[in-house]
This record gives C-alpha cells, structure tokens and sequence, in this order.
C-alpha cells in the first residue's frame, strides 16, 4: 500500500474529497477541502485513485465529531464529520460545478442552498435490509454488506421510536420500510418477506402494517395501507408504494418555490410530468386554468386520482412521459419535471419540448443529470434563469435543486 500526504481541494459529486498527486486525480472518502491528510491508496486506477485517511494532518476547521457510532461503516451518511453550514456551502459548489462542467454553463446562476430546519431526525422514511444473520441494518459504504443498526440519526424520531417498539427479529423479512406523516402523526411499516408469506405481528401502537409483495402489490395487514401527510396545508394520501418527498419541512420549500416560479394568474395550462401522487399539481391547481399530471407508477397515479379529485381542472394520465406526452394537446404554459435520479431521457424531453412551454420549471436530486438536461434544454432554446439548491437530505451527497428555465 502506497501512504501519500495531500491537500484536500474540493468535494466531488458523490461525497468523496477530490486531491491530486503527481497529476493523478485521488479521491478521499470522509476528507474536508482545505485539509492536509496522510493516506494509504486502497484502489489504484489509470486515471484516478481512491485512499483512505490514515491521520488528518491539519484539520479543516468545520471538521466535527459524527454523533452516530455508526457513520463511517454505514452507506447512509457521508457529511456527519463536517459541520453542517459547511455542509451546505460544498453542495452547492457541487451543484456549481456540475453545470459547468457537464452543462458548459459558464456562469451558472445557483442560489445559496435553502438549510433543512432539521439537520438530523428530518427522515419520514427508511429502509432496513436483513444481514446474513437475520439482523435488520443498512447496507454498509461501497458494499452490500448489511451492518445492524440500533438507531439511524437522521430517521424522524416518530420512526426511531417505532423501530424501537417492534419486534422483529426472526421474521422471514427480505425488506422492511417505515414510514410516517410527521404533520399527521401516521405511522406504517411496510413489510417485503420471503415468498410473500405475511408476517405474524403484534404492537400496541396506532400503526399500519402493510405487506408489499414482490408485483409491488400492498396487502393491508392491520390497518390503512396508505398514510397522510400535509404539506403547506394540503393533505396527501400515500400509498405503500409511492413516492413521497423525503423530508416533509424541505419540500414544503419546495413547493412554495415551483409555486413562485410557475407565476400562475388562473389563465395558464401546467403540466406536472413525474407527478407522484400530486404535490405539485395540488398546490399549482388553485392558480391555472387546466393541469394535466403524468405518473407512470399505478400507485402514485391513483393516489394522484383520489388527492387531486377537488379540482376539475385536473387531468390524470398514468403512464411514462415518454408515452403520455407525444399525444398531449397542448399549448401548455408551464411544465414541471421532476424525474428520478437518471433525470429525463431525450426521448421525454423532445415530447415536453415540442408542446413548447414558456416556462419550465425542473426538480432534480441529481446534479450530473440535472447539467446534463440543462444544457439540452439550453440547446433548445431555453434560458437557465435560476437554479435553487435545498438541502433535502442532510448529512449525505444527495442534492435536492430547482431551476428555472424561459424560452428565449
Ligand atoms: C422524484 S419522483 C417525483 C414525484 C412528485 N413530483 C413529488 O414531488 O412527489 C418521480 C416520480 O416519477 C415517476 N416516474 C419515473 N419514471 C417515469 C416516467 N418515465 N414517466 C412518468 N413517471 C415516471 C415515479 O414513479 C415517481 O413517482
């Protein structure tokens, strides 16, 4: 193993510290820009290599003690070591850099990252995989190693007492999913078994119990197999399989900020591609004239059907965007994507370009695929006005943003 002493330069898309040495790009999991560390190289590649910090040489002054015993081993968080307005000043340079970088945006115009009011407890969902020996844990960092877990600081407390208030060791579990609706007090564990066989399970507390089966089918075991959740006073149904926001705070700003953007006066058409079950549509339908939301998961879709089922203005099309766009009868004022994290394939982008909104509002939780698409859309004639950072998900790489697009 090769011991090398660096200066830490800047954070990469991932989490991991960028250095150099001898013109070799050396990635640093767990380092700080600014830092000088002593490493041993653990991989070595043609063009770049990745080490792991044997003493840090001069600490970086927003270098903290992580709080949970876990951090380091667990794949879950990658920031518990730097303070957390720290935190937010390096993702936004990786949004910074992203968009240069991969979208050739000279001077990209990022926001400063709008902060999580909870930097820890904000989760209202976690998943639990089972180890080789029955133990439910999280996946350990670059390996799918399961490491048991006794409580995951970043979960909502409403989860982490759940967790703590169930037993169930030695149930034939494969997956297990809590969830909750931290405005609404519910509460649901989501169980994925061996051979779909339902778990037998008991608890005191006001909870639902669903299981998911291998078709992604949910079978209510006790209980609702949906839960609420309200965000900026509009109160969602979530469906075990659906999607929802992370972090319930964070996308109320969220929603507020696409409200902004859209810029609605009750005249314009707005169309919400990636709808999930509709928190966009639902706080955008109050100021258009018509909105159309396209959700591929049927799922979200019908949740979409029951939550929006208020405004008759409001079309419902399950299926992909790649399907449902190209036969949409347009104009359309204003489109909303949020895609997943692969961002939206050319194919949905061509569809949703040819109805030709002035305005396009698009949510990412990934900077590369965000750039990427920016530099599509720029190509096609849209002007990149803003670009809003939310830190959705403290503690770890993931990066929430909102950007801005006008047709030129
Ligand atoms: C990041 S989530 C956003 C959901 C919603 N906008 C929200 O904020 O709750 C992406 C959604 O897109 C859906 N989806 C994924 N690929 C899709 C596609 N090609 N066409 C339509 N929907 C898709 C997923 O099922 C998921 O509900």
């Amino acid at each position: 193993m090769t011991r090398i002493q660096l200066t830490l330069e800047q954070i990469a898309h991932g989490g991991e510290a960028i250095g150099r040495h001898e013109g070799k790009v050396i990635f640093v999991p767990f380092g700080i820009p600014g830092e000088q560390v002593e490493i041993e190289v653990a991989e070595d590649h043609r063009s770049y290599a990745r080490g792991r910090i044997l003493r840090v040489l001069r600490p970086a002054p927003e270098r903290v003690d992580p709080p949970c015993p876990h951090f380091g081993t667990c794949g879950g968080c990658h920031f518990q070591h730097i303070a957390y307005e720290a935190q937010l000043r390096l993702k936004e340079a990786v949004v910074r850099d992203a968009l240069r970088r991969i979208g050739k945006i000279e001077d990209p115009p990022v926001r400063p990252m709008i902060p999580s009011p909870d930097p820890f407890g904000y989760r209202n969902q976690v998943q639990f995989s089972v180890s080789a020996d029955g133990h439910l844990g999280f996946q350990a960092m670059r390996s799918h190693r399961v490491i048991p877990i006794t409580r995951c600081w970043i979960a909502h407390p409403m989860l982490q007492e759940l967790y703590e208030a169930l037993e169930i060791e030695g149930l034939p579990l494969r997956r297990l999913t809590l969830r909750c609706g931290v405005r609404t007090g519910d509460r649901m564990v989501i169980f994925e078994t061996e051979g779909d066989e339902p778990p037998l399970l008991e608890t005191d507390l006001r909870v639902s119990l669903v299981l998911l089966t291998q078709e992604e089918k949910a079978v209510p075991l006790i209980g609702l197999d949906y839960l609420t959740e309200e965000v900026d006073g509009f109160r969602f149904r979530i469906s075990a399989p659906s999607f929802f926001q992370t972090n319930t705070a964070v996308a109320e700003a969220l929603v507020r900020r696409v409200r902004e953007w859209a810029d609605l006066h009750g005249t314009e058409a707005v169309l919400d591609a990636y709808g999930g079950v509709g928190l966009f549509a639902a706080h955008l339908a109050p100021f258009a004239r018509r909105v159309v939301l396209i959700e591929a998961h049927p799922a979200a879709a019908a949740d979409a059907l029951h939550n929006l089922s208020s405004f008759p203005h409001v079309e419902i099309r399950m299926g992909t965007v790649e399907e449902v766009a190209p036969g949409l009868e347009g104009p359309f004022d204003v489109v909303v994507v949020d895609p997943p994290r692969t961002g939206c394939s050319p194919e949905a982008l061509e569809a949703l370009r040819a109805l030709r909104p002035a305005r396009w509002i698009y949510v990412s939780c990934d900077p590369a695929t965000l750039a990427r698409d920016a530099r599509r859309l720029i190509d096609a004639g849209y002007r990149l006005v803003e670009v809003q950072p939310f830190d959705m998900f403290p503690q770890t790489y993931h990066i929430e943003t909102v950007s801005l697009f006008v047709r030129s």
